[in-house]
C-alpha cells in the first residue's frame, strides 16, 4: 500500500489514500482501498475499463463527493474534512474540463473565456480582455473570439472549453475524456495542446482516457484502475513492458482477458434449453 510513503511529499500535488466509496443509494463499493499520487507538474493519464469509476474519481478530487473512508489530500489539505468555505477556496486552484463541458451558447467565445474571471475575481475589464486574449492566443483562438460556440467546430469547441479552463490560472486540471469525438487531426492538436499548457503554465494534469496510445505520448506517469483499486501503475515505458495480464490487457486493447468480454451470464447452451436465468 501506498499509504505511508504519500503522506505530505511535496512532489505530489494530489495524494489519494485508501479510499472506499460507494454513492448513496449503492451498497456497491466503486473503490475499496484505492491510493494514488499525482505527481506535481506532470501529466498523469488513469485508465481503465468502462464503467469502473474514472469520472467518479475526478469528481472526489474536486470535492463533489466524499469518500466513506480514506483521505485525498491536494497539496496537504484534506478535501473531504473541509469547510465548505475552505473548498470553495481550493476549488480554485483546480479546473474540470469534462467531454461535455459545453460553452454557454448565448455568449460569445470572448465571453465565456471572460466568464470565471468576472465570477471570480475583481479584476479590470481592461485587465481580463488582456487575460482571455492571452489565454485564447494559447489555444489559437485569439481571431475566432467573435464567434459564438454555434459557429466552432467540435475541436475548436474543445480548445475553446480549455482556454476557459485555464482562466483563473489553475495549478491543476482534470480532463475527462479530452479526445472522445475527435477527428484525428483536432485529436492531435489538442493532445499536443495538454503538453505545451502544462509545460509553459507549470500546470499538474490528470487525463481520465479509453484512447490508450494517444495518451501514452504525452503522460509521464499512468495508473490502471480494476477490481476497485489501483492494478498498475508507471511511467508508459513501465507498463508497456509491465507482465500483469490486466494491465497487458488494458494497454493493449485485448477484448478478452482478465476482464471478460461477456456480462456475467449462465451458458448459451443452459440458457437457450431454458436451464437458467441470468444471476
Ligand atoms: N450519481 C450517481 N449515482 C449512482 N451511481 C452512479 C452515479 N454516477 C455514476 N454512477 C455509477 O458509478 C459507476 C462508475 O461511473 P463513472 O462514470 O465514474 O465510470 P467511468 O469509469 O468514468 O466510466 P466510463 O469509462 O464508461 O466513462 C457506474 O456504474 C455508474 O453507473
Amino acid at each position: 500500500m501506498l499509504t505511508t510513503t504519500l503522506e505530505g511529499n511535496p512532489e505530489h500535488l494530489v495524494e489519494i489514500d485508501d479510499i472506499y466509496f460507494h454513492y448513496n443509494h449503492s451498497t456497491h463499493n466503486l473503490y475499496e482501498g484505492l491510493s494514488m499520487a499525482i505527481p506535481r507538474g506532470k501529466i498523469t493519464a488513469v485508465m481503465g475499463p468502462s464503467g469502473i469509476g474514472k469520472t467518479t474519481l475526478l469528481r472526489l478530487i474536486g470535492g463533489q463527493l466524499r469518500p466513506q473512508q480514506g483521505q485525498i489530500r491536494f497539496a496537504g489539505q484534506n478535501i473531504p474534512s473541509l469547510k465548505r468555505s475552505e473548498l470553495y477556496q481550493l476549488r480554485k486552484r483546480m479546473s474540470m474540463l469534462f467531454q461535455s463541458g459545453a460553452l454557454f451558447s448565448d455568449m460569445t467565445v470572448y465571453d465565456n473565456i471572460a466568464f470565471p474571471l468576472r465570477e471570480h475575481s475583481r479584476l479590470s475589464e481592461e485587465l481580463i480582455e488582456t487575460i482571455v486574449l492571452l489565454k485564447l492566443e494559447a489555444v489559437g483562438l485569439r481571431g475566432a473570439r467573435h464567434l459564438m460556440p454555434a459557429e466552432l467546430s467540435g475541436g475548436m469547441s474543445r480548445r475553446a472549453a480549455l482556454a476557459r479552463s485555464i482562466a483563473l490560472d489553475p495549478e491543476l486540471i482534470m480532463y475527462d475524456e479530452p479526445f472522445a469525438g475527435q477527428d484525428p487531426i483536432s485529436m492531435g492538436v489538442i493532445i499536443k495542446l495538454i503538453k505545451e499548457l502544462n509545460e509553459s503554465l507549470g500546470l499538474t494534469s490528470i487525463i481520465v482516457t479509453h484512447d490508450v496510445e494517444e495518451v501514452l505520448t504525452i503522460a509521464d506517469y499512468v495508473y490502471i484502475i480494476a477490481d476497485k483499486q489501483v492494478v498498475g501503475h508507471g511511467t508508459p515505458e513501465q507498463l508497456l513492458s509491465s507482465d500483469n495480464a490486466l494491465v497487458h490487457q488494458f494497454l493493449h486493447g485485448e477484448a478478452d482477458g482478465p476482464v471478460p468480454f461477456h456480462y456475467r451470464a449462465p451458458t448459451l447452451a443452459d440458457e437457450l434449453l431454458g436451464a437458467g436465468d441470468a444471476k
